[in-house]
């Protein structure tokens, strides 16, 4: 994974030291991209050990449309804990704004579905996109989406996703966003009947927090290791089907895991 170690060193020879929400302080520069092209293997960092675990959860929790992290607690992810209400709610985040963002005139919209259908009988159209940014509920949601805007293309046969991260927190979200942004355009390609193009990752505010800067170093000292093969069990033809044991993850042998404490 040289392109996330490229944006680890440019962060730190070339951003500016920027205050923040959380009161943490950042390094951070703005408007960076990164692109993975999906056949040379699965985009896992290997400079520290990822918990895949709570990536695939997490995704398959956004497409269910859930928002409230008790699928998440029965499955022992912790990473959303933080900012959830008393009765495990996170308002209309990700989940609530892919399946059903609301119109004005009272429907819901199941983005999810659209593209899927789209991709099936339109590959060619330019307005294959997913926005999590609605406006009019970002004042609800726990958080803002930070992963907020992507959209898929087809040429070849095959696949490519891009997206939009308003705010990147490159020690801990970024290789998570990464992983799950690959993963999803993988099985997106797999019910569409479509090869593996790349993933394409647009970044906005890009930051190491200050209790990230050692970590980060660390990370650069390591060697990169070849990167892993994602097995999906290729019956599955249904986005909203695929379940955790669908997926396995082959050769993944990185370094040892790294501790960062996360900004609230
Ligand atoms: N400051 C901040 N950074 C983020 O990356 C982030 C937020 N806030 N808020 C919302 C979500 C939650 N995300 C998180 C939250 C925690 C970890 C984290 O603690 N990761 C550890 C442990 C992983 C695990 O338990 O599975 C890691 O070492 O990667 C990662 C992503 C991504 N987002
Ligand atoms: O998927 C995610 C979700 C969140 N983040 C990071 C980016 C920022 O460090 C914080 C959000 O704080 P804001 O003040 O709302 O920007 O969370 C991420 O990297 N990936």
């Amino acid at each position: 994974m040289k392109q996330y170690l490229d944006l680890m060193q440019y962060v730190l020879d070339h951003g500016a030291q920027k205050h923040d929400r959380t009161g943490t302080g950042t390094i951070s520069t703005f408007g960076y991209q990164m692109r993975f092209n999906l056949q040379e293997g699965f985009p896992m960092v290997t400079t520290k050990k990822l918990h895949l675990k709570s990536i695939i959860h997490e995704l398959i929790w956004f497409l269910k449309g859930d928002t409230n992290i008790k699928y998440l607690k029965d499955n022992n992810v912790k990473i959303w804990d933080e900012w959830a209400d008393e009765n495990g709610n996170l308002g209309p985040v990700y989940g609530s704004q892919w399946r059903s963002w609301p119109t004005p005139d009272g429907r819901l919209i199941d983005q999810i579905s659209n593209i899927i259908h789209t991709l099936k009988t339109n590959p060619d159209s330019r307005r294959i996109i997913v926005s999590a940014w609605n406006v009019a509920d970002i004042d609800q949601m726990a958080l803002p989406p930070c992963h907020a805007l992507f959209q898929f293309y087809v040429a070849d046969g095959k696949l490519s996703c891009q997206l939009y991260q308003r705010s990147a927190d490159i020690f801990l979200g970024v290789p998570f966003n990464i992983a799950s942004y690959a993963l999803l355009t993988m099985m997106v390609a797999q019910v569409c009947n479509l090869e593996y193009g790349e993933f394409i990752h647009t970044l906005g505010d890009a930051h190491l927090y200050n209790n990230h800067i050692e970590q980060a170093k660390l990370q650069l000292s390591r060697d990169t290791k070849t990167l892993p093969v994602m097995e999906i069990n290729p019956e599955v033809k249904d986005i909203f089907s695929f379940r955790f044991e669908d997926f396995n993850l082959k050769n993944y042998e990185p370094h040892p895991h790294i501790k960062g404490a996360v900004a609230v």
